[in-house]
Formats: structure tokens, C-alpha cells, sequence
């Protein structure tokens, strides 16, 4: 295991640092040179086309695949496997909970795996539902949930592991437009009530500026970071005001432009060469 001393842009211990990471499957290259520091109590949104490997790089965040080279450090110890203190949320809630355990059992079974008992068990999860406003849920199961509450649990299940980190993959790509602003919200709130880090990948700009301190964006094959943008839009962010604001457009606009930049660059290189 490797340490460092680094100090983040803020000049505190950075929770997690990407140095010089690179990831190949195999003979193709995926991601290749990405240098990353997130500062402890951070929101940020990691963007970029469909196929850049943004869910790649989680899963090596979250200590599920090795960098093929570089290195990811958590609180400065090098990720070799899935880390104590970081938890992950995937998009996919209704894989991720066991249909036949309620939503308190769901919540209270990995606690189980790190070794606390049932009562302390029983405790956290009914807390953590409280903080997702759904401890009238707490003996239904996933079936008798729906997709939102469903996804309320998993990040129930993520908190009351207390993390310092959560990693959250596409989170709410499958609920509707208004479930999706409510979990957004929710997000936000928990991030600020518990000074968490969270590192959240999504395909929507809008939900990237609107959840992010600072958007990570990815382009190119094999994927590069296009740019680092900070989003200086203030700690307390609202569903109408913020994205009415002239600055919510334009850092919208310089996100799509980089982001479209790559497709058009992939669209010409794919295109045949005339005769
Ligand atoms: N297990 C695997 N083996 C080989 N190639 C893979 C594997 N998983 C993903 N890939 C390829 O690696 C590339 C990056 O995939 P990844 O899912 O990380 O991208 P992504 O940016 O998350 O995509 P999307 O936005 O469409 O979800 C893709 O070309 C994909 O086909």
C-alpha cells in the first residue's frame, strides 16, 4: 500500500487523487492519462459520450478494477480493492436490492458483512430511512416500492454505512422528470448535512452543473479529460432559480460544446475516405 502528502486545491488532505490512471481492456485503450483531485466535502460530476468509460473509471474508483496504470488513492492509500468508508449507488436500484428482504433488511444486511450487531444494525438503517423520508417504508419490500422509493433505499443502504465518499453511477436515469429533481435534491442535502464527498456520473449536463462544485468532463478515444469546470453557482442550489440563471446556461453551453466536440471528432474519424 502507497501514502502520500499531497494537499488538494483547497490545501487540505484530498480524498481521493487519480494519477496518471490509464485502463485497457485488454488490447483497447479506454481512458488514458487522467489526473484528478477531489477535496474532502466535494460534489463532482464526472461527463462525457456514451462509451467514454465514465463507468470504467468508478468501478476502479470504487476498488472493482485495478488501473492498468497510474494510480487512485482514498484519503491517500492506494485503492487495490473496494475501500472501507466509500460507498457505491447504481443505476440499475432494482437489481441492486434483494426482492425477498424489506427495505430496513436490505439496508441492514452489508452492515452485517462489516461486522455490527443487530440492534446497532437495526438502528442505522432505520435512521438512514428517516434521512431519505421513507421510515414509513421500512418493512416493505422493493416489489411494493416504486422505482423512486426503491432508489431512496439504495442510497439509504450507501449512508448508514457512513461513508466519506459515495460513488454514484447514473443514479437517476430511470425515474421520471420530477422523481429525478426530488433524488437531486435529496442528494444535495444529504451531501451538505453530512460534509460527504460524492463523485456522480451522468449523460445529462443540466443535472451535472445543477448537482456539481466542479464537472469532470471526458472526450476522445481512448478518453482524455477535456476539461476540469468549475461550477460557481453557490452551496444553495434550487430546481427553478438556479437553472434560470444566465450563468446555469452558460456553463451548460461550454459543457455541451465540449462534450458534442468528441461526437463530431468520432463522426468524422468513422466516416470512409473518398475516392
Ligand atoms: N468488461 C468489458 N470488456 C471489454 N470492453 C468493455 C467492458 N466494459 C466496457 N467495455 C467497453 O469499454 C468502453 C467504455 O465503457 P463504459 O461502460 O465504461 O463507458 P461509459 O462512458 O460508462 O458508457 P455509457 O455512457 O454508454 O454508459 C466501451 O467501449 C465498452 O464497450
Amino acid at each position: 500500500m502507497t501514502t502520500t502528502t499531497n494537499t488538494d486545491a483547497r490545501g487540505g488532505q484530498p480524498i481521493l487523487e487519480i494519477d496518471g490512471f490509464s485502463f485497457a481492456y485488454g488490447e483497447t485503450q479506454i481512458l488514458q492519462d487522467i489526473n484528478f483531485t477531489a477535496a474532502s466535502g466535494e460534489f463532482v460530476c464526472i461527463v462525457g459520450p456514451s462509451g467514454a468509460g465514465k463507468t470504467t473509471l468508478l468501478q476502479c474508483l470504487a476498488g472493482l478494477r485495478r488501473p492498468t496504470a497510474g494510480q487512485i488513492r482514498f484519503k491517500g492509500a492506494e485503492i487495490t480493492s473496494p475501500p472501507a468508508g466509500l460507498a457505491v449507488v447504481f443505476q440499475d436500484y432494482s437489481r441492486s436490492l434483494m426482492p425477498w428482504l424489506s427495505a430496513k433488511e436490505n439496508i441492514a444486511l452489508p452492515l452485517k458483512s462489516a461486522g455490527i450487531g443487530k440492534r446497532e444494525r437495526e438502528a442505522k438503517a432505520v435512521a438512514a430511512l428517516e434521512e431519505v423520508g421513507l421510515a414509513a417504508a421500512a418493512d416493505l419490500y422493493p416489489w411494493e416500492l416504486s422505482g423512486g422509493m426503491q432508489q431512496r433505499v439504495a442510497i439509504a443502504r450507501a449512508l448508514a454505512y457512513e461513508p466519506a465518499l459515495v460513488i454514484m453511477d447514473e443514479p437517476f436515469a430511470s425515474v421520471d422528470a420530477q422523481t429525478r429533481a426530488d433524488l437531486e435534491d435529496l442528494t444535495l442535502r444529504i451531501k451538505e448535512h453530512r460534509g460527504i464527498t460524492v463523485i456522480l456520473v451522468t449523460h445529462d449536463i443540466d443535472e451535472a452543473v445543477y448537482l456539481s462544485d466542479r464537472v469532470l468532463a471526458l472526450s476522445g478515444r481512448p478518453a482524455k479529460v477535456a476539461d476540469i469546470v468549475e461550477i460557481d453557482l453557490g452551496s444553495q442550489r434550487d430546481q427553478i432559480t438556479t437553472k434560470e440563471r444566465h450563468e446555469f446556461a452558460g456553463l451548460r453551453s461550454r459543457l455541451y460544446r465540449l462534450i458534442r466536440r468528441t461526437e463530431q471528432q468520432e463522426t468524422v474519424t468513422l466516416l470512409p475516405e473518398a475516392h
